[in-house]
């Protein structure tokens, strides 16, 4: 039998692993969506050809339910959903902070229960999406998560316990970057070059540290240091950087994001 899949709450993540999945090859009668507004679905629709539905009749009518609203909106979702999800439904969550349990409390006992943190970089499949098992989650309902998610990306497993802080690093960390990236390029401004020059120069600088991360084998320290040389013009902003904290204040950014993803649980 195909398998099914919905997205529910197709906002900005569900939109991008909808698209990845019909880029992957998903045949479009596969793939049902739920939004809240109706124009949301109607935008669905004309752009993906994919069926648009009510959360009762994606649950009765797919294998797969992907969760992919907001953590606030979670307890209501669950609390439409409820009667109508049999346990022979997989249900993946990609909701920061919502745990497994929270999910599991709320629909027939027994349901199979994965939580996945994904990122944006799912767009042009280069995604990371962190996977956790909920206690009813068989190995066969883990693969399956993996090749959803794996078609738009890379996927690690961890224990549910580090999801919080997963979420902190791989969730939000494509954020962080675009803001290196706003900022530095506003820094190329105050040295007198155009906009436009300034952020070419700065994006591939990015793109070029990302390839080299990735691809050459040496630490992160090796790669800066080869850039730092004596008496040179790098130590002198490295010297700047330390001098404003932001080594420190990056480790706080990141408990931050990750004591935030802790208190949406908590409703
Ligand atoms: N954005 C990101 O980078 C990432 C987000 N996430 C997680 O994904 C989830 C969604 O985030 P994001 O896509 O940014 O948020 P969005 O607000 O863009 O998407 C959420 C969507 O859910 C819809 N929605 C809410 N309640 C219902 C309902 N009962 N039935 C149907 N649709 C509903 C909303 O509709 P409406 O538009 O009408 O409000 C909205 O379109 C969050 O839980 C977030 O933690 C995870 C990883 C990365
Ligand atoms: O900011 C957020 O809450 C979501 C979760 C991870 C990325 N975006």
């Amino acid at each position: 039998m195909t398998q099914k899949v919905a997205v529910l709450g197709t906002g900005k993540i569900g939109e991008a692993l909808l698209s990845g999945m019909l880029r992957a090859g998903w045949a479009p009668e596969n793939l049902l969506v739920t939004t809240r507004r109706p124009e949301r679905a109607a935008e669905l629709r004309e752009r993906y050809g994919v069926e648009t539905v009510t959360n009762p009749d994606a649950a009765k009518r797919a294998d797969t339910l992907i969760l992919a609203c907001k953590p606030q909106d979670m307890g209501k979702l669950l609390e439409e959903l409820a009667p109508h999800v049999t346990t022979d439904r997989l249900i993946i969550s990609a909701a920061a902070g919502i745990t497994t349990s929270f999910i599991e409390d709320r629909l027939a006992e027994g349901t199979p229960v994965i939580r996945v943190m994904p990122n944006t970089p799912v767009l042009v499949d280069e995604g990371m999406s962190v996977i956790s098992a909920g206690s009813h989650a068989t190995p066969a309902a883990l693969t399956h998560a993996e090749e959803i998610f794996g078609a738009v990306g890379k996927t690690l497993h961890v224990p549910e316990s580090q999801q919080d802080a997963c979420t902190a690093l791989s969730g939000s960390g494509p954020a962080y970057f675009f803001y290196l990236v706003e900022a530095m390029t506003d820094a190329g401004i105050l040295l007198g070059l155009p906009r436009d020059k300034a952020h070419d120069l700065i994006v591939q600088a990015a793109i070029g540290a990302a390839v080299m991360l990735r691809d050459s084998g040496e630490h992160p320290v090796k790669l800066r240091e080869n850039v730092t040389s004596p008496a040179g013009t790098t130590i002198n902003a490295i010297r700047e950087l330390e001098n404003h904290g932001v080594r420190a204040a990056l480790l706080s950014a990141l408990e931050a994001a990750r004591d935030r993803s802790r208190e949406l649980a908590a409703g």
